[in-house]
């Protein structure tokens, strides 16, 4: 279950964010960059407002004195959070800094923040994990220079979030993520999306949190169905296929076509180590909903070809029935989406096109139901 992050700079906000489902409420100020620290008075007023309903994070700024960033860290556990981020250090002394630090993951859960614009080294993470840190984070150092998404393909995303799997660490994804963006990350399975500029009017992350725009992420997000309590989340089950829409049963075909990758695939010696043009086809019957306009009911063509991407990270693959297959599971993973065909081309083994294509539809014992 992937929980929603607020990012608040105050009780007033920290309500708003509880007041429309935020799971974990996370005190930074957006006017000190991507990763600024709020006053400890501020953090400890967040705190109790929060009083316990939801897990509380803050930022610490990182002092480079070992026996110093300690202290910063206990003095954040003082306020009563549950939860510290801190930026990991580029610097070759980050091995040393994240020792250090261990001791107070006995009693903080601590969480190391990466930068998807600055090179982030994956390499740190399993030295996270040996130091019982609780989790890592990528987010975006250069606010208003573009989103997670442009700054790492979503297959390095996915690389990243199945790490964290492996080493039991929790994998947040953030980085001025917009509503398009949550159905495309949630692909990759990440256990945190954390929000600010969205969670803002127009999206500017130094404006105050809003009400609606809250509300969207949420819905955007599946939660647990037995929080459902408003006619709103209900109609958000209807989006997801969790329920049927009362009247409807039609259904609305989302397709990519002609999308041609370079893509190393092949059983052959010879198809190694390199890469062919290989072409797809995807048509999705998706389940429609009468709205329009309206993020919580898309199921969009963006979230096929980041399955594609997410497959292509994967390195080689031998057979294209492997490829149909793994994309196929992929988009029927949408509870909407009620079947998909997929046609997997190979364009330079012959004059034409070889390859395969397969319909699978949605097992009907998948289809949820409205909780009762
Ligand atoms: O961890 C969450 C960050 O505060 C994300 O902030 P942002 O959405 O403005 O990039």
């Amino acid at each position: 279950m992937t929980l929603m992050l607020a990012s608040v700079l105050s009780r007033e906000e920290a309500e708003i964010a509880l007041a429309h489902g935020a799971d974990i409420i996370d005190c930074k100020d957006p006017a000190r960059g991507a990763l600024g620290a709020l006053p400890l008075a501020q953090v400890a007023d967040i705190v109790a407002a929060v009083d316990g309903r939801r897990p509380v994070s803050a930022v610490v700024d990182l002092p480079h004195d070992v026996a110093h960033a300690r202290r910063a860290f206990e003095e954040a556990a003082d306020a009563g959070v549950d939860y510290v981020k801190f930026a990991l250090p580029l610097t070759p002394d980050a091995g040393e800094i994240v020792a250090a630090l261990s001791p107070l993951a006995q009693r903080l859960k601590i969480v190391a923040v990466l930068f998807a614009d600055l090179g982030p080294d994956f390499a740190s993470l399993p030295d996270l994990a040996a130091a019982g840190f609780h989790g890592a984070m990528l987010d975006t150092a250069h606010k208003g220079k573009g989103r997670l998404i442009d700054m790492m393909p979503v297959g390095a995303l996915s690389e990243f979030t199945g790490l964290c799997r492996e080493l039991n660490l929790s994998a947040g994804l953030a980085g001025a993520l917009e509503p398009p963006d949550v159905p495309r990350l949630l692909v990759t399975g990440p256990d945190v999306l954390g929000f600010r500029g969205a969670l803002c009017a127009h999206g500017d992350r130094r404006a105050g949190i809003d009400a609606g725009a809250t509300r969207l992420i949420r819905d955007l997000i599946p939660t647990r169905r037995d929080k459902i309590d408003t006619l709103a989340a209900e109609w958000a089950l209807i989006a997801r296929g969790y329920i049927e829409p009362p009247g409807l049963n039609e259904t609305d075909c989302v397709f990519l076509h002609d999308y041609v990758v370079p893509m190393e695939v092949g059983a052959y010696a010879h198809e190694y180590g390199h890469t062919q043009r290989v072409r797809f086809n995807v048509d999705a019957e998706v389940a429609r909903v009468d709205v329009t306009d309206d993020m919580r009911a898309v199921f969009s063509y963006d979230v096929i070809m980041d399955a594609i991407k997410v497959i292509l990270a994967g390195g080689h693959i031998a057979m294209v029935e492997t490829i149909a297959e793994r994309l196929a599971e992929s988009v029927l993973l949408h509870e909407r989406v009620r079947s998909v065909t997929v046609q997997v081309e190979k364009l330079d083994v012959a004059p034409g096109a070889v390859g395969v294509k397969i319909r699978r539809e949605r097992h009907p014992d998948a289809r949820r139901v409205k909780p009762n």
